[in-house]
């Protein structure tokens, strides 16, 4: 049997993130991976993502510049665009497993599961270790309507060898929305049946009834406040029936309904770890129900969003707890959240709903004029919380460069500034920064 101090379940940012902070605390540390090296992100979530949306960026530049200095059509060629991307995806495992031996942490490939509260089963590995952490994700959720075994998932989505003529995707949160806009770009017709009439329904409504009524104007078919009733082939193609009558014929159906935890895998009773639903219960250490056993990233049961920082922050944060001198319960820091639409949505601190709620000031700026928004027709909302002070509580941006702008509100709400304060500072120009400190003009 082999022992350490810290074993980690899970590759992701999360896993990842408390390996390497373990390690550097002088920690024997073990990693296990049953499936990707890195997990969810790099090899099919976030960054693929991001390579496809830079081919959708070079079209939405074209498109906004057209007549005004570029001539010539441009369109995506699909398979040359997965080819570059996969090269991509290809180089993550070969990186990670580098990093790894480089830092001295075992890794092991496999499926882990707890054989008792300190030890963990792998193949015909077994491992001891003073502490676990749990960094297993989530996975694309399934539903139970009739049919719904002929949905493709997100990760298919990102392998697609070709972009279907006509695509329907089922649920409009984040994952609906990115990829029925990739979907567009890359020239197919876009069906998105959202549950509810607010698409995006933890950001900022002004915000996301622009990107509706966009997503709408640019051909996108979005039926608000129904379900699927079913899906059936019909020969080469599925008919989609929603449960108020509305029918359609469509090549692919991508199911973006949310994720669940992946924790069915563990044997979390033998290992004395309690779940709520598919998730791991916490404390605010991160600690599970065994003393032993922490989770974090996107298995664990807190209300924090799912994403790559958040993780990122939760492996760093329970390997100080446990190995240096971070002894309080986990204090989140301002979070940015973006929706890679077109154009984007972003927020981060206070939401505008809950500022308004607590008598703070919402100011809203529409900036399609000045320069850096005007070069490519840019027409952004930015909705900034103050306090009665001037400070900075919150921001929502809804803008092409949304995911660089939110980034200095972020800076701004930490450091507790007001607007005054902020605009002191020399930002290059022209650029998003200096639009920021400009806001008051
Ligand atoms: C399509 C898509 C796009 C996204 N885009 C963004 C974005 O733009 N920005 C952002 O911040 N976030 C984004 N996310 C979310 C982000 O990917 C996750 O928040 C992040 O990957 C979570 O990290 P994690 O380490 O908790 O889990 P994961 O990255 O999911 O890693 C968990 C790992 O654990 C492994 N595992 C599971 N069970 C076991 C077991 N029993 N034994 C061994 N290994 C196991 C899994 O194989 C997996 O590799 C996106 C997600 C998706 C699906
Ligand atoms: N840019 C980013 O940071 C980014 C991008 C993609 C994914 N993610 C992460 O991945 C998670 C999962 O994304 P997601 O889009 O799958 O989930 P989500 O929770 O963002 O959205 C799912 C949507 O589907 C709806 N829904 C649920 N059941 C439905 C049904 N039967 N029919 C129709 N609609 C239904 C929900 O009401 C919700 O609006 C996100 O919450 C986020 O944590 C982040």
């Amino acid at each position: 049997m082999q022992k350490f101090n810290l074993g980690v379940i899970g590759s992701g940012p999360a896993g990842l993130a408390a390996a390497f902070e373990a390690q550097k605390l002088g920690q024997k540390v073990v990693i296990i991976e049953k499936y990707q090296w890195g997990g969810t992100c790099p090899n099919y979530g976030c960054d693929p993502k991001k390579i496809l949306l830079s081919a959708v960026e070079g079209l939405e530049r074209q498109k906004a510049l057209k007549g005004r200095g570029l001539e010539g059509d441009l369109k995506i060629n699909w398979p040359e665009l997965m080819a570059f991307k996969q090269t991509y995806v290809d180089a993550v495992k070969p990186r990670k497993i580098k990093g790894l031996d480089a830092a001295g942490i075992t890794h092991l490939a496999g499926t882990a599961h707890f054989i008792d509260g300190q030890t963990v089963q792998v193949g015909d590995e077994t491992l001891t270790a003073d502490y676990w952490i749990i960094a297993t994700g989530q996975r694309p959720k399934m539903a139970t309507f009739p049919g719904a075994e002929l949905t493709i998932d997100s990760e298919a989505f990102l392998n697609l060898k070709t972009m279907p003529q006509d695509i329907t995707f089922i649920g409009a949160g984040y994952i609906g929305v990115e990829f029925a806009n990739i979907s567009r770009m890359a020239g197919s017709h876009v069906h998105v049946v959202a549950r509810h009439k607010q698409i995006l329904k933890d950001f900022d409504p002004v915000l996301t009834t622009a990107l509706k009524e966009q997503m709408v104007h640019d051909g996108i078919e979005l039926t608000s406040e129904v379900e699927v009733a079913s899906i059936q082939n019909v020969g080469q193609q599925y008919q989609v029936t929603l449960t108020n009558g509305q029918q359609w014929l469509t090549d692919q159906v991508v199911l973006t309904i949310g994720r669940q935890g992946n924790t069915d895998q563990l044997d979390a009773v033998t290992g004395q770890i309690e779940l709520h639903q598919s998730h791991v219960v916490v404390n605010q250490y991160l600690q599970t129900t065994n003393p032993h056993v922490y989770a974090i990233g996107d298995v664990a049961d807190n209300a924090v969003p799912k994403l790559v920082p958040v993780g990122n922050f939760e492996g760093r944060y329970v390997a100080r707890h446990l190995f240096g001198t971070e002894s309080g319960p986990i204090n989140y820091q301002t979070l940015p959240e973006v929706v890679f639409g077109s154009p984007r949505i972003a927020q981060t601190g206070m939401k505008m709903a809950d500022a308004q709620a607590k008598g703070l000031t919402v100011h809203e700026f529409k900036w399609d004029k000045v320069i850096t928004f005007y070069r490519y027709q840019d027409h952004p909302i930015i909705r900034v919380a103050l306090d009665q002070n001037g400070v900075i509580r919150g921001a929502s941006v809804y803008a092409k460069e949304a995911e660089e702008l939110i980034n200095y509100f972020v800076t701004a709400i930490n450091e507790e500034r007001t607007l005054s304060e902020t605009q002191a500072n020399l930002y290059a120009y022209p650029s998003l920064g200096s639009e920021f400190a400009g806001f008051y003009e």
